[in-house]
């Protein structure tokens, strides 16, 4: 179980004035601004879930994950993983963990591959067998053995995530935090990272924690969502829960009676004001509705009595769209710059 606590992370920067005048003055004022990275955030994350931990760039993702991981302290709050507090039981806890951060190395930056997992072996004590058969799976999904004796430094951002995937799921960890695990991954890595993900939940009952910005990595991966906005917890549950917050749905249909396409939108938008009707490819229309204003039977039933339908369906709204209207509240005009004054590693 992953438990936080009132969780909150505070940075402070040194105001910096533009130009040489202004640089001076920074030096002997030494104004501060806080940025509250991690608001208030309160929540449990139950043992054997796959939970996607999901916000806007800058919501607060990886600033929780680092103090989840021990890399941070709270300024206040608490968490804790399997009962211990990462930040002070950090030799403990990382062998209970298993991390990777895409911005971020966690592997020897002058060893090779093979070199890191023999030191990681160590490090955790895993077992031959244990190790063998990890070894194995990574040889054959994520074709590990072409990384050969090159120092982490000189792989390819695609061959690096390899490896930090790899070294994260050597030791069986209980807890898995991926930060972005994906990037620079080709569809077929993509595929073969998630059917590790997968297995590692199904046959050791690991504990998935994913940030991604990409919606299939969460699509595959993930059944629960944490979502985050401004630092702060804004939906806690079932990834069907969240989608179920969609504030729109869709009927698609095909009809036979001929009536050119812009008629039948001009007809749509007219009996039924607020609804988008758009024409796709296919010579279908896709039928735009706002849940709070009509019921699908509504619109189904005005599509039957205006058309002769030869098809219709109603697709389940994606988890983009969802994410859309969640993000699109998180942009507040005026919005400095995220990331502005960041220290080079992200540690506190
Ligand atoms: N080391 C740091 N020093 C100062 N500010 C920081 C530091 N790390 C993060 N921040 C700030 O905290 C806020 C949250 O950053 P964080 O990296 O946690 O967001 P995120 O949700 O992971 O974003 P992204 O999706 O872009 O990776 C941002 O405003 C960021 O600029």
């Amino acid at each position: 179980m992953i438990v936080a606590e009132h969780l909150v992370k505070e940075f402070r920067l040194a105001e910096r004035k533009p130009g040489l005048l202004g640089s001076l003055s920074t030096l002997l004022t030494r104004r501060h601004r806080v940025v509250r990275a991690v608001d208030d955030v309160s929540f449990e994350i139950p043992a054997g879930t796959k939970t996607a931990y999901i916000g806007a760039n800058g919501a607060g993702k990886s600033t929780t994950i680092k103090m989840l991981t021990g890399i941070m302290t709270p300024t206040s709050g608490r968490c804790t993983v399997a009962g211990l507090e990462p930040y002070r039981h950090r030799q403990r806890n990382a062998r209970t963990i298993g991390v990777v951060f895409g911005q971020r190395s966690q592997l020897w930056w002058d060893l090779s591959v093979p070199d890191s997992f023999r030191i990681l072996r160590r490090v955790y004590d895993i077992p031959e067998p244990v190790y063998r058969r990890n070894l194995g799976l990574f040889r054959e999904l994520l074709d590990i053995d072409a990384l050969g004796s090159t120092p982490v430094r000189q792989l390819s951002l695609g061959q690096r995530m390899r490896a930090e995937i790899a070294a994260s799921l050597l030791h069986d960890p209980a807890v898995l935090f991926w930060d972005e695990p994906t990037i620079g991954l080709d569809m077929v890595l993509k595929d073969a990272v998630r059917h590790l993900v997968n297995r590692a939940h199904r046959e050791l009952g690991t504990t998935v924690v994913l940030t991604s910005h990409d919606i299939a990595d969460i699509g595959a991966i993930c059944d629960s969502a944490l979502v985050v906005d401004h630092g702060r917890v804004v939906h806690q549950g079932t990834l069907k829960d969240l989608l179920r917050t969609a504030d729109h749905r869709s009927v698609v249909f095909d009809h036979r009676d001929g009536t050119a396409a812009g008629t039948v939108r001009a007809r749509i938008e007219a009996g039924l004001p607020g609804v988008r009707a758009t024409p796709d490819d296919g010579g279908r229309i896709r039928v735009d509705y706002p849940t709070g204003r009509y019921t699908s039977r509504q619109v189904l039933t005005f599509l039957l009595d205006h058309f002769d339908l030869a098809d219709w369906y109603a697709p389940e709204p994606g988890l983009e769209d969802v994410l859309r209207k969640i993000y699109g509240r998180a942009r507040v005009p005026g919005d400095t710059p995220d990331g502005a004054g960041r220290t080079p590693d992200g540690a506190a």
